[in-house]
């Protein structure tokens, strides 16, 4: 096993999170699972709550990175205006969409009934 090559993978793969929270949309992500786990320690989770919302908050943060990944080829092989660019923007940035919807929905039904 090449160690110093591995240790370069994690390198770039940290650089990537970093370069990522630049996105605006990451931001707002990051904010929205801090307010998330400020209230499960507020309201009291149960390990397997807890879980599903680590889960719950590392797919959308990992769905958005790979949008912002999407994004960037888009606006490298296809900087003027095409059809397929728009496609493959937009049915990425729903893929994140998606996911964060069923996550709002999941966490109310994880909180709703501890706060009423
Ligand atoms: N090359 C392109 N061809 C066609 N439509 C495009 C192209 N680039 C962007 N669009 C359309 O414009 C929308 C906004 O794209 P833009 O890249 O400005 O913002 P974004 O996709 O939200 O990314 P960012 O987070 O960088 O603002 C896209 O969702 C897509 O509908």
């Amino acid at each position: 096993m090449d160690f110093r090559k591995l240790v370069r993978s994690f390198r770039y793969a940290f650089y990537g999170m970093y370069t990522a929270l630049s996105e605006q949309n990451m931001r707002i992500h990051i904010i929205s699972a801090v307010i998330a786990i400020a209230a499960g320690f507020f309201t009291g989770l149960s390990n397997s709550e807890w879980l599903v919302l680590i889960l719950l908050i590392a797919i959308v943060i990992s769905t958005e990175m790979v949008n912002t990944a999407i994004e960037t080829v888009v606006n490298l092989v296809s900087p003027d205006f095409h059809p397929l660019a728009k496609k493959a923007k937009d049915v990425a940035a729903g893929a994140v969409l998606v996911f964060a919807i069923a996550s709002v929905i999941i966490g109310l039904l994880i909180f709703i009934p501890k706060w009423f």
